[in-house]
């Protein structure tokens, strides 16, 4: 008696291990074309039943579900399953790849296929991950529930393939029955239906497998999981302010007491004043914001070390499919947050050109660490320290929004980038969630200190250099007596030129003043406003008196916050254009980033001033 070739189709959502099954079966008898009309690829190989007849396998595109297709991979998977795609014969057997860690969700798509009533063998691979994650399957019960032979497999380590191919077998030489269609149900059924099914497959399950799953349920619920994520990030700015006054109190008291000491010590001479003013007051303005910046980075290594960190990335790759850029973007975009330079470099994981140009351009607008000494100088001097609901504070809660108005402001200019000047469509990625742990003191000590080493030799090589350049500007020419000598200096002189620029959007001249040596680095500008306000004190009394207290007394409300602004959108920092410059391959993409930051920068500061004038807050 001689059939027609058997042919047999994998299915399943993406990352079941479908591919691993397909190499692991048929081995090196692939053939890889492309499907008629579509450029999605048809992988078909021949594998051999234990009797050593061939089979027809064909390796199907992961999908999330026979109807509603959203893609073309997944249109040719309900072509070829129904029997309707041109140039495939209709496969006499499917199998169903199940991942046994993600068993509930494969499950819903599994009773669609299901419910076609061809002859359906299950594949429940990964076992070995479940297993390592603490939870054991029950095959027979889960195949009593869906009515079908159920094989364990491993298809990385070849187990369970001599069962799997004798199932498949046996699925064959049912052919000639008639299938039985099964009733149709609503997606809200199956899913509860995938949820008993799972639950009931259970054989053994540590405590910890189940509260790790518990914990996932709730924090990547797709409601639950963004307000979650949100108040967390909430709570990590209240802490930035609340928890580091008492310890930059201390290194503020400290410079102060330095600076004093040497004015007490050295005869008055411009190397003294090169030593308090340049030096202690320029540098201390910055390290001061030690405490805050090593907060803030508490938070990120724990929620990194705890596996939080990548079931961010998961909510938000939605998000990021919203404004046209793939999940892949949020890790760069999240390093980000600590400097653009490592987030860019990190880009190169990115394969879509576009894709990974955009994420480069945006990058800048991500708040790094440099950004918070400028935006903590600004808000403890300006914003009222009280709460606005108990617990509560409005300090913490403008560097909230700063940060917000930042990452707003990047997901916007993704969404007018993607479709102007990077167009193209987004790319989904699905990421493997590491396994819940608790950090240890060790790691977190040591991602701690090497944090605090980046900010202290910045402020020691970068920012002091900058500092005693700015100084020496400050200070030369010297004044006429009676002159006032940062206006006579070569600094006041270029600072009184740019501020004809700035003026509009409400800077005055000490900003402009500051803005230059920034370009350095953002947090220049608080160590540049310290020493020109140090070189500018006309007594002792002044000179004396912290950054803080100076920028009261000299600037508007309306200033502040216009200053506030233009730190969010500025591109001031020369290490991002480098790196920019060297992964983009020329000046084209750094020159285009420098134009659209500095007008968003102008447009949002002067926007920021004018309505607070408005306010009555000039
Ligand atoms: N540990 C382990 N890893 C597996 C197993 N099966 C597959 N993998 C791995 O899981 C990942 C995804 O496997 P693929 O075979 O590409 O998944 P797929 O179902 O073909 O995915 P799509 O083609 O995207 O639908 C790969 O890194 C495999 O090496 C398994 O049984 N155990
Ligand atoms: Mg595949």
């Amino acid at each position: 008696m001689s059939r027609q070739p058997c042919v047999a189709a994998l299915v399943g959502n993406p990352n079941a291990g479908k591919s691993a099954l397909f190499n692991a079966l048929t081995g090196a008898r692939q053939k890889i074309a492309n499907y008629p009309g579509v450029t999605v690829e048809r992988k078909a190989g021949r594998m051999l039943l234990p009797n050593g007849e061939p089979v027809e396998l064909v390796d199907l595109p992961g999908s999330y579900g026979l109807h509603a297709t959203t893609s073309p991979d997944e249109e040719v998977t309900r072509r070829v399953v129904m029997g309707e795609q041109h140039g495939q014969a209709q496969p006499d057997v499917l199998v169903i790849v199940l991942d046994s860690s993600n068993l509930e969700q494969h499950l819903v798509f599994a009773q669609e296929v299901l419910e076609l009533g061809r002859p359906t063998v299950v594949a429940l691979n990964m076992v070995d991950l479940a297993e390592r994650d603490g939870l054991v399957l029950d095959s027979a019960a889960l195949s009593a529930a869906l009515g079908v032979p159920v094989i364990p497999t491993v298809a990385v380590r070849r187990r369970g393939l001599d069962d799997l191919a004798a199932a498949v077998a046996a699925a064959r030489d049912a052919v000639a029955e008639q299938p039985v269609a099964r009733a149709h149900v609503t997606l809200p059924e199956r899913r509860m239906l995938a949820h008993e099914m799972a639950q009931g497959a259970i054989l053994s399950e540590t405590a910890r497998h189940r509260i790790h799953a518990r914990m996932d349920k709730v924090l990547l619920h797709p409601w639950a999981g963004p307000p979650i994520l949100f108040a967390l990030l909430f709570v990590v700015f209240q802490a930035v302010f609340s928890w580091a006054t008492p310890f930059a109190d201390g290194i503020d008291a400290a410079f102060s007491a330095i600076g004093d000491w040497v004015r007490t010590e050295l005869p008055a001479s411009l190397a003294r004043d090169l030593l308090t003013d340049g030096v202690i007051a320029g540098v201390g303005a910055v390290v001061v914001f030690l405490p805050q910046i090593l907060i803030l980075f508490f938070f990120i290594l724990t929620m990194e070390a705890t596996g939080y960190m990548a079931r961010a990335a998961f909510l938000m790759d939605r998000l990021m499919a919203g404004v046209g850029l793939s999940g892949r973007s949020f890790i760069p975009l999240l390093s980000s947050f600590a400097c653009a330079v490592p987030g860019i470099m990190s880009t190169r994981s990115i394969t879509d050109p576009k894709d990974r140009l955009t994420t480069i351009l945006i990058a800048p607008l991500m708040t790094c660490s440099a950004r918070l000494p400028v935006y903590a100088v600004i808000i403890a001097a300006f914003i009222p320290n009280r709460a606005v609901l108990p617990g509560v504070g409005l300090q913490g809660l403008v560097l909230f929004t700063l940060y917000v108005v930042g990452i707003i402001g990047a997901m916007v200019v993704a969404l007018i980038l993607r479709r102007s000047v990077t167009k193209g469509a987004a790319s989904g990625f699905i990421m493997e969630l590491p396994k819940y742990q608790l950090p240890t003191v060790k790691d977190l000590a040591l991602g701690l200190f090497q944090r605090a080493w980046v900010f202290l030799r910045r402020a020691g090589t970068m920012i002091f250099t900058v500092t005693v350049a700015l100084w020496l500007l400050l200070n030369f020419p010297r004044a006429e007596p009676g002159q006032d000598q940062v206006n006579a200096s070569i600094a006041g002189h270029i600072a009184n030129g740019l501020a004809v620029v700035v003026e509009p959007i409400g800077f005055n001249r000490d900003i402009a003043l500051a803005l230059i040596p920034a370009m350095a680095a953002r947090e220049v500008a608080v160590s540049s406003l310290a020493t020109t306000y140090a070189v500018g004190a006309t007594d002792d009394d002044q000179q004396g008196r912290q950054l803080g207290d100076q920028l009261k007394g000299r600037w508007s409300l309306a200033t502040a916050l216009a200053f506030l602004a233009w730190f969010v959108f500025a591109p001031q920092c020369m290490s991002t254009i480098a790196v920019t410059r060297r992964e983009t391959n020329g000046w084209k993409w750094p020159g285009f980033m420098l134009a659209y930051l500095f007008g968003l920068a102008y447009v949002f500061a002067g926007a920021t001033y004018w309505i607070a004038v408005a306010l009555g807050l000039g």
